[in-house]
């Protein structure tokens, strides 16, 4: 992999895009950065601040600009937000920009992984597993249309995943698997 070439992480809430990325980031001596991160410090708010007052399409005309500018950059990696891919423009950028892997998880592994979190207003519903189901049924096709590496994360520590995709990105997607 050129040391130019951007990685690009995507995947639902709770897939461990910012987690990983980060792992992945340090392995290869990259510049880790998150969209959602990126919003936050550019606008002086909280995600959940941005949804209560400028509702979701404030958020998502937030993530489009960030996401155009990140995505020019070179040689970084770049967690996403979970719904980043909704946008035709991101996953155009996304996608011709950058190795694009997607962090594939399952909806009881999301569950658990975000149970304690508040940061994600999409979440704070009665019933969190039917919004994350929903979600991943208009998602999940826009995640692998995109993808150039679909990993899947389910029941793994984030260090096992990191390492998975450092390798297949050195070596290709049909690098044997290393043993653990
Ligand atoms: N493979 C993993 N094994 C165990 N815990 C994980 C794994 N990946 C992530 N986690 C944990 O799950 C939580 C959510 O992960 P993280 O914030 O990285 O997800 P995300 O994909 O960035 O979500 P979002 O789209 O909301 O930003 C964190 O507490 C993290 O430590
Ligand atoms: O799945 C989503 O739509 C979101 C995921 C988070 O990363 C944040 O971008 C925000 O909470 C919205
Ligand atoms: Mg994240």
């Amino acid at each position: 992999m050129h040391p130019n070439e951007n990685i690009f992480l995507v995947g639902p809430m709770g897939a461990g895009k910012t987690t990983i990325g980060r792992l992945v980031a340090r392995s290869l001596s990259r510049e880790f950065l998150d969209s959602d991160h990126e919003i936050e410090a550019r606008t002086g708010a909280d995600i959940p601040w941005i949804f209560d007052v400028e509702g979701e399409s404030g958020f998502r005309r937030r993530e489009r600009l960030a996401i155009d500018d990140l995505t020019q950059l070179k040689g970084v990696v770049l967690a996403t937000g979970g719904g980043a891919v909704l946008d035709p423009d991101n996953r155009r950028h996304l996608g011709s920009r950058g190795m694009v892997v997607y962090l594939c998880t399952s909806v009881d592994q999301q569950l658990d992984r975000t149970r304690k979190d508040r940061n994600r207003p999409l979440l704070q519903t009665e019933d969190p597993r039917r919004r994350l189901e929903e979600l991943m049924a208009i998602r999940d096709p826009l995640y692998r249309e995109i993808a150039d590496l679909v990993i899947e994360t389910d029941g793994r520590t984030a260090r096992s995943v990191a390492s998975e995709i450092v390798r297949k990105l050195r070596l290709g997607p049909d690098a044997p698997e290393a043993r653990e």
